[in-house]
C-alpha cells in the first residue's frame, strides 16, 4: 500500500476534523481553511507532503511536540487533515467508509501499547481485532496463534493467562500481537522500544526488522537516531509540525549542525566520524555506524603503521589517544 500525504495541515484547535461533502459543506470547508490560515491558529502539522512507498522502512524523527504522533494518526484515518488529504493507494481516507477499510490494513501500535491491554486472557486480547473483523472463529484462532508466534510467544503457554500477570516486555509483545493478528500490510509504530531495557530493546528492534524483511511496510517514530540510521530506508524529520528534511539516513545526517538546530543529534558514530573528518581523517562513507567507523579507523591506522596510509595534516592530533601517540612517535603521521 502507498500512503500519500498531500499538503496536509492539522490543527487540534480546528474542532471538526471530518471533511464534509456537498456545496454547503465545501463552503464550510473553505471557511475552515480560511480560519486555519489565521496567524494565531495552532498547528500540529503544517503543509506536509510525502509518500510512504510499499515495502519501505520509513522513519519519523523530531523533537518533542514536533507532530510525529499526530502525523501517524493520519495514516489509518484516526484523525483527518484540517486541510489537504491523506490517501491510501489513491483513496482519500476522509471519504466515507475508506478509513474503516484501511484500518485493518494499516496497523497502528501506540506508545506503551501494553497500557491498552484489556481482556481477561491473552487469547481474547489478541483475538479482539480479528473478531471485530467478523472472521470465523477458526480463522481467529489461526491468527491468534500465528501472531503470538511472530512475537515469540506460545498460545499454548500463555493463551489462557491474564495479560496483566505477564512481564512488561511480554505485555508489549502481546499488544504487538493484537495488531499483527489483523495481518496489516503497513505497521505503524510510535516509539516501539520506549521504556524497555537494553536487551528487550534489541530483541524488539530485531523483531521489527524481521517484519520488514518479510515484506511489510514499516513506519517507525523514534527518538533514537542510531536505530533509525540502522533500520530506515528514509527518514522524515519534523520540526514544529513542518517537514524539516526527508531523505536517506546518509542525507538526513549529513548536516549535524542543522539537525542540532531542531533539537536532534546525529547518531554518535556519525558525529564522531564527522569530528575525525574535520580533524583530517579521510573517512569517505556517507553514513557511519559503529562497525563501519571502527573498520575504517583500523584500516587507516594499519595503513599508517605500514607506511602506506594517507592521513591529512593534523590527523594525529585527533586520532584516539594511545594509538595516535605511538604512531606519532614512529613518525607515521605527517604533521606538515
Ligand atoms: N489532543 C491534543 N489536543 C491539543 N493539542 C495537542 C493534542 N495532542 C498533541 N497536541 C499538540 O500538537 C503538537 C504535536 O504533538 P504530537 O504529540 O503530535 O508531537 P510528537 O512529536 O509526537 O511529541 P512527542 O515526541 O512528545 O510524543 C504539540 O504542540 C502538542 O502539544
Amino acid at each position: 500500500m502507498r500512503l500519500a500525504f498531500e499538503d496536509v495541515s492539522y490543527s487540534y484547535d480546528g474542532g471538526q476534523t471530518k471533511r464534509r461533502r456537498g456545496k454547503r459543506a465545501a463552503e464550510k470547508q473553505e471557511r475552515r481553511a480560511d480560519w486555519g490560515n489565521a496567524p494565531d491558529a495552532r498547528w500540529a502539522l503544517r503543509e506536509v507532503t510525502f509518500a510512504v512507498e510499499p515495502g519501505e522502512f520509513f522513519g519519523v524523527a523530531g523533537h518533542t511536540g514536533s507532530g510525529k504522533s499526530t502525523l501517524i494518526q493520519h495514516m489509518n484515518g484516526l484523525v483527518h487533515p484540517t486541510c489537504g488529504r491523506v490517501t491510501a493507494d489513491g483513496e482519500d481516507l476522509a471519504a466515507k467508509g475508506v478509513a474503516a477499510t484501511v484500518r485493518s490494513r494499516v496497523g497502528l501500535v501506540f506508545q506503551y501499547p501494553e497500557n491498552q491491554l484489556f481482556a481477561t486472557t491473552v487469547y481474547d486480547d489478541v483475538a479482539f481485532g480479528p473478531r471485530n473483523m467478523k472472521l470465523p472463529e477458526d480463522e481467529v484462532a489461526r491468527r491468534v496463534e500465528q501472531a503470538l508466534a511472530l512475537v515469540g510467544l506460545s498460545v499454548d503457554e500463555i493463551g489462557e493467562r491474564s495479560p496483566f500477570d505477564l512481564s512488561g516486555g511480554q505485555q508489549r509483545r502481546v499488544a504487538f500481537a493484537g495488531v499483527l493478528a489483523m495481518e496489516p500490510e503497513v505497521l505503524v509504530l510510535d516509539e516501539p522500544v520506549a521504556g524497555l531495557d537494553p536487551l528487550s530493546r534489541a530483541d524488539f528492534l530485531a523483531l521489527i526488522a524481521s517484519f520488514h524483511a518479510s515484506g511489510m511496510t514499516v513506519v517507525m517514530v523514534s527518538h533514537s537516531m542510531e536505530d533509525l540510521a540502522v533500520l530506515a530506508d528514509r527518514i522524515l524529520v519534523l520540526s514544529e509540525g513542518r517537514m524539516f528534511s526527508l531523505g536517506t539516513p546518509a542525507e538526513v545526517f549529513a548536516d549535524p549542525a542543522a539537525l542540532k538546530a531542531v533539537g536532534l543529534a546525529a547518531p554518535a558514530s556519525q558525529a564522531f566520524a564527522n569530528a575525525l573528518r574535520e580533524a583530517g581523517f579521510a573517512l569517505n562513507r556517507a553514513l557511519y555506524d559503529e562497525e563501519a567507523l571502527a573498520a575504517d579507523i583500523a584500516a587507516q591506522l594499519d595503513g599508517i603503521a605500514n607506511g602506506t596510509g594517507e592521513v591529512a595534516a593534523d590527523a594525529g592530533n585527533a586520532a584516539p589517544g594511545a594509538a595516535c601517540g605511538d604512531l606519532c612517535a614512529e613518525g607515521g603521521v605527517d604533521h606538515g
